[in-house]
């Protein structure tokens, strides 16, 4: 199977597990990037079956009204059925990198947001120690260097992701070659450098379910 089969199955199989559970005023948070757009397509199957839908992008806002799903802001909900996410990586405690689409900060606030948090990815995703993709961060654009500086120090090699202004108009930082041992404290210590606005490590708020798409079927991981 190709990796976009693969990420298809993964969407499939999500809306499998979501559409039994919803209910008339459900609200479903969306998540960003190209396994999200599969799963944003087969949901557009199943609208009217639940009151709308949060988005952590404009991108996949557009994508939602452009099948007609309702989009609403996250201050206009009280809460959030479900969050539906790919990830860059995932291990097996199910926390996560993302970011790759540096949609990261509107992502983890809606998934804090979510009773439960349905990651979707392709088995190419799945790792033992989180760090061989290189970590995204946020960080207010007049702090980049600052903040580079303080990444080097942690052990990292920031890259600075040239010509990318994210959806809250700030500037993505890539580290490379870091080794993310303890994701929990990690995400902490890099949250606290000033400049940061956040960085994705997805494990204060890690997954509640992983729907791992390998060529021989879907994989539910819970941890
Ligand atoms: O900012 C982007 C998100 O975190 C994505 O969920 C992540 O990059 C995975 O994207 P894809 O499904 O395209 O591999």
């Amino acid at each position: 199977m190709t990796q976009d089969e693969l990420k298809q199955a993964t969407a499939r199989a999500a809306i499998n597990y979501i559409a039994p559970r919803l209910e008339d005023d459900s609200i479903v948070g969306v998540g960003t990037g190209s396994t999200a757009n599969f799963f944003i397509d087969y949901l557009a199957e199943i609208k009217g079956t639940f009151d709308g839908t949060v988005a952590s992008s404009e991108a996949s806002a557009e994508r939602l009204k452009s099948h007609g799903i309702p989009v609403y802001e996250l201050n206009a909900v009280d809460s959030i059925q479900f969050y539906v996410d790919g990830a860059d990586e995932a291990n097996p405690a199910l926390e996560l990198i993302k970011g790759g689409g540096a949609a990261l900060t509107r992502e983890k606030i809606v998934a804090a947001c979510a009773e439960e948090f349905i990651c979707i990815a392709d088995e190419s995703k799945w790792v033992k120690v989180l760090g061989e993709f290189p970590l995204p961060v946020e960080v207010i654009p007049m702090a980049r260097s600052l903040v580079a500086r303080e990444l080097v120090k942690l052990g990292g090699d920031p890259v600075y992701r040239q010509g990318v202004i994210t959806d809250n108009g700030n500037a993505i930082l890539d580290v490379y070659n870091l080794s993310i041992e303890n994701p929990t404290s990690f995400e902490e210590t890099i949250n606290n450098i000033t400049g940061v606005v956040t960085n994705g490590i997805f494990a204060k708020r890690s997954a509640n379910i992983l729907l791992l798409g390998t060529s021989t079927g879907v994989k539910t991981i819970t941890v």
